[in-house]
């Protein structure tokens, strides 16, 4: 009998700093082979046409054939989560209702073909083996190519990141081609687009996300988080930046130190921008956007995303917008459809207890491999510490990620995770938004949120991308004031609700676990201007104008009508 899950997996596990395997040549098109790479590069590069002035910033590096291939680090595209296929099963969301609010709505489109994306994203589009554009894309690509700024809130794993990406990397293609670049290293990057998000490993996932799409393209793509040295993240934006992916706090000292400077930027995404405007991040978020030089609103494009959104941080965040739209693509209850979500009492002193039985059931039924991770959540650092240590005693192959490890520690575990190596990781919230892991089969809840909406981004980790998932939350008597909105959120996406819970959330005084929803608190998404006397947003003064969804072609118009009340 196997002593671990990694011996029953027959894992290899490669250490860190195992030499990775060679690569193979890079991607070249078959009617493009035996060409000159710097050929290749300007007939896939729109911007080479732009004009004798435009000097990309990554060309001479590319044409000595030095820039990576994005679609080769990895060997396989399901290693990218875009699968065979396309990876998104896209009957998971055909009854999703969607909801557009604001002036003058630009029309959703049913295919990537519809939109003039450029040739160049095109190409990379199909590279990423996306075949066609998941709901959040539909209507956001366009309104954002039809420069508006935009509020999108929308289901975790359905593709968000694309939505804002797509725009950013079209629009630098078309508008920004003839940016006069400096030659030589500059001390100071001046991106065009900046692209926030709240952890480190986030940004670092976008800045992939980010190469991917604009491969050949010529735009510039750098990233810049704490934890990580500061002189290899100079040396990239030394080199020209088009697209900065960032955290506030390393960008905030990148621009003190005038590494960096935000006067060009015409594109800003907050990816997690709940999160971003809450109250840890809110301060540096102002201090980027509105005293640090950035254009003002309608002068730059800003684009706002997450799964979650309650009317507080929309009220804040509309300071940031001008005239904008406001997208809701499915309930958020609704993302939870593809998850199957469990609660159990479990008292405090034997929840340790509690996990072995179920991860000794879940071995037992054959449910664990690679292609079914454990995610597991804490709530504080010492408790991952402490419960990492534990499951490792016991045999089961874990590692842990917080905020308390190293940059290298937190990169190791989650290598570690992904690959299966150790196919269970105990983490704190700062696992808990964003990560796109493919094969994340169970998230458990060892400790619930205080808050409802960061138990709806944790337990996106599984079922992602049209693909199903398992929640398991243990509920023990500190939890009584999560009651009533855990129940309600599972009710609304047709899960099993027991009947303590039913009992606690009756009992419950207050019912919101901190919950901040808008509307009600039943939605994620539903735009505050609807509830609030509002007479055109903090800085357009357009009117509002809620409308329905248009064009609309695979949801369901009854739920449009009725899902955001
Ligand atoms: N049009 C598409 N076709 C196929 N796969 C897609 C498409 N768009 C995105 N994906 C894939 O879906 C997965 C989830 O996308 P993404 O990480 O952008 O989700 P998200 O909405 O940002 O989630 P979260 O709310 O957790 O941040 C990724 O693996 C991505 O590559």
């Amino acid at each position: 009998m196997a002593a671990s899950w990694a011996d029953e997996m027959g894992e290899v596990v490669k250490p860190a700093s195992a030499p990775s395997r060679p690569t193979r040549p890079s991607y070249v098109p078959p009617a493009r082979r035996n060409k000159p790479l710097s050929a290749d590069a300007r007939e896939y590069c729109p911007l080479s046409s732009a004009g004798p002035d435009f000097i990309p910033s990554s060309r001479s590096h590319r044409a000595r054939g030095r820039d990576p291939n994005p679609f080769e680090i990895v060997e396989t595209f399901s290693e990218l989560g875009v699968s065979d296929g396309g990876g998104i099963n896209f009957d998971a969301y055909d009854d999703i209702p969607v909801e557009t609010s604001g002036a003058d709505v630009p029309l959703p489109v049913n295919t990537f073909a519809e939109i003039d994306l450029g040739d160049a994203l095109n190409e990379n589009i199909k590279r990423c083996k996306y075949v066609k554009p998941t709901p959040v894309q539909r209507y956001a690509i366009p309104i954002s190519l039809a420069g508006r700024d935009l509020m999108a809130c929308a289901q975790t794993g359905s593709g968000k990141t694309a939505a804002f990406c797509f725009p950013i990397i079209s629009g630098i293609i078309r508008h920004c081609g003839l940016r006069q670049r400096p030659a030589r290293k500059a001390r100071i990057a001046n991106p065009v687009a900046l692209i926030l998000s709240p952890t480190r490993e986030l940004s670092s996932q976008i800045h992939d996300e980010v190469k991917k799409f604009s491969y050949l393209t010529g735009i510039k793509v750098a990233v810049a988080y704490g934890g990580a040295p500061m002189y290899q993240q100079l040396r990239d934006l030394e080199k020209g930046v088009d697209i900065l992916v960032a955290t506030p706090g390393r960008l905030v000292d990148l621009i003190e130190r005038a590494r960096v400077a935000l006067q060009e930027i015409k594109y800003l995404a907050l990816d997690e921008a709940d999160r971003m405007l809450d109250m840890g991040f809110e301060p540096q978020i102002r201090k980027i956007v509105e005293q640090l030089g950035m254009p003002p609103p309608g002068m730059r494009q800003t684009m706002l995303f997450s799964a979650t959104f309650p009317s507080e941080i929309q009220r804040l965040a509309s300071d940031f917008l001008s005239n904008y739209i406001f997208l809701a693509v499915g309930r958020v209850g609704s993302s939870t459809d593809l998850i199957s979500q469990r609660v159990e009492y479990v008292r405090d002193v034997d929840k340790r207890s509690h996990l072995m039985d179920l991860l000794h059931a879940q071995r037992a039924n054959g449910i664990y491999s690679k292609q079914a991770l454990i995610l597991v959540f804490v709530e504080t650092k010492r408790g991952a510490d402490s419960l990492e240590n534990w499951l490792c005693v016991n045999g089961f192959p874990a590692t842990a990620i917080h905020g308390d490890r190293t940059q290298p520690e937190r990169e190791q575990a989650l290598r570690s995770f992904k690959s299966g190596a150790t196919p269970i990781m105990v983490a704190t919230d700062v696992a808990a938004r964003g990560l796109d892991i493919p094969h994340v089969g169970h998230v458990i809840n060892f400790d619930l949120p205080k808050d409802i909406d960061d138990y709806v981004h944790r337990i996106g980790r599984t079922g992602r991308a049209g693909k199903p998932g398992l929640a398991t939350a243990f509920f023990s008597d500190v939890n009584q004031p999560l009651a009533k909105s855990l129940s309600e959120l599972m009710q609304e996406a047709n899960q099993e609700v027991p009947d303590w819970l039913l009992s606690c959330a009756q009992r419950s005084s207050y019912g919101g676990g901190k919950s901040r929803r808008a509307g009600g608190g039943r939605f994620g998404g539903h735009d505050y201007r609807r509830s609030h006397s509002y007479s055109g947003g903090s800085s357009s003064g357009a009117s509002y104008q809620p409308q329905p969804a248009q064009g609309y072609s695979f949801g369901n118009a009854s739920i449009i009508a009725t899902g955001w009340d």
